[in-house]
């Protein structure tokens, strides 16, 4: 048995397809409660590594645990506490809401008020009893995780659920996810879009051509941008000169001058707007920015879109 510090532990997982490694030694970690993105490019390796995790797939090497118990060996005493969407789940259209999940918790042995329950859960008591072919995608989706929900399981794996969802459709589910987690779930959700994962987990894990390439909480990766400001003035190049002898570094952006401090801290736009002014160089714009979290992604998982850049 393995670690219960972790939801799920992955460790040098390597899938081959052929002679084509998709997976390529892929590291996770998911941590024990609230929402955790895995994040990465089309192609990446998300939906494998998920697939395998579940038991669906198996990999050519590595090892895996999903709430402390080995997969695939120890998949059927642990799978009772797991929820997962990978594939778009069959509902029947013409049955409602309700009918559908009764049908599904009559199969698994789950007592019928339990549906209630779930359907509670992602906010669809109003529209329980509308026939499930007149859902929106958004209301067909919350309906396909309530029905992860009828075991009452511990940890919920959703493979990229908000895929061609509209807004409204995604912003459900966003909240559907993020209230399971505040109720003390696990969720961990698989994503290629940065806004998907940036606006609901706690931590993420990022993944590109099927390895690990950055991993910690959000509150991290938020913090990991250098913090510069961002300064466009009409003479760029005696402003340069004006900041560098301040002590500031300069390099030019975007069409103005992108200034930090040289031990690494923020630097004080009110000083830098002073330095400039004592000059007579009056800024048309000023502002105190860091790398976004979209530069560091694309950053990390730049090499991916090469040519021929596919694992060998
Ligand atoms: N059964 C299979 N046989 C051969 N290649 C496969 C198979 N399943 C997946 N692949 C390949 O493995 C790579 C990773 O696919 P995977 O679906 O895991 O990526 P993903 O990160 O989930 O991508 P997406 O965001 O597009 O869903 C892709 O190049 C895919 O074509």
């Amino acid at each position: 048995m393995g670690s219960e510090q972790w939801a799920v532990e992955a460790t040098g997982l390597v899938k081959r397809y052929g002679g084509r490694a998709v997976l390529d030694g892929l590291s996770l970690r998911v941590p024990r409660g609230g929402v955790h993105g895995l994040l990465g490019p089309n192609g990446s390796g998300k939906t494998t590594t998920i697939r395998i995790l579940l038991g669906l797939a198996r990999a050519t090497q590595g090892h895996a645990t999903i709430l402390g118990h080995d997969v695939p060996r120890d998949l059927p005493h642990v799978i009772g506490r797991v929820g997962a969407i990978v594939e778009s789940p069959k509902f029947a259209p013409r049955m409602t809401g309700r009918q559908n999940l009764d049908v599904l918790a009559v199969s698994i042995g789950q007592p019928r008020r339990r549906v209630m329950e779930v359907l509670l859960e992602v906010s669809l008591v109003a529209d329980a009893d509308r026939r499930f072919g007149t859902y929106s995608l958004g209301m067909k989706q919350r309906l396909a995780i309530a029905a992860t929900l009828l075991k009452s399981p511990e940890l919920l794996i959703f493979d990229e659920p908000t895929n061609g969802l509209d807004p409204v459709g995604i912003h459900e589910i966003r909240s559907t996810m993020r209230g399971l987690a505040d109720a003390g779930r696990t969720v961990l959700v698989s994503s290629h879009i940065l806004s998907e994962v940036e606006q609901i987990a706690d931590s993420m894990s990022i993944i590109a051509r099927g390895r690990l390439v950055a991993e910690g909480s959000m509150d991290d990766f938020l913090r990991s941008g250098t913090p510069h400001v961002r300064v466009v003035v009409d003479d760029h190049v005696r402003a340069a000169e004006v900041l560098r002898s301040a002590g500031w570094r300069v390099e030019s952006q975007d069409a103005g001058l992108r200034i930090t401090s040289r031990d690494g801290r923020e630097p004080d736009p009110a000083c830098v707007a002073r330095a400039l002014g004592a000059a007579d160089l009056w800024p048309r714009e000023l502002r105190a920015d860091r790398h976004s979290l979209e530069q560091v992604f694309l950053e990390l998982t730049a090499d991916t879109n090469l040519p021929g850049g596919e694992a060998a």
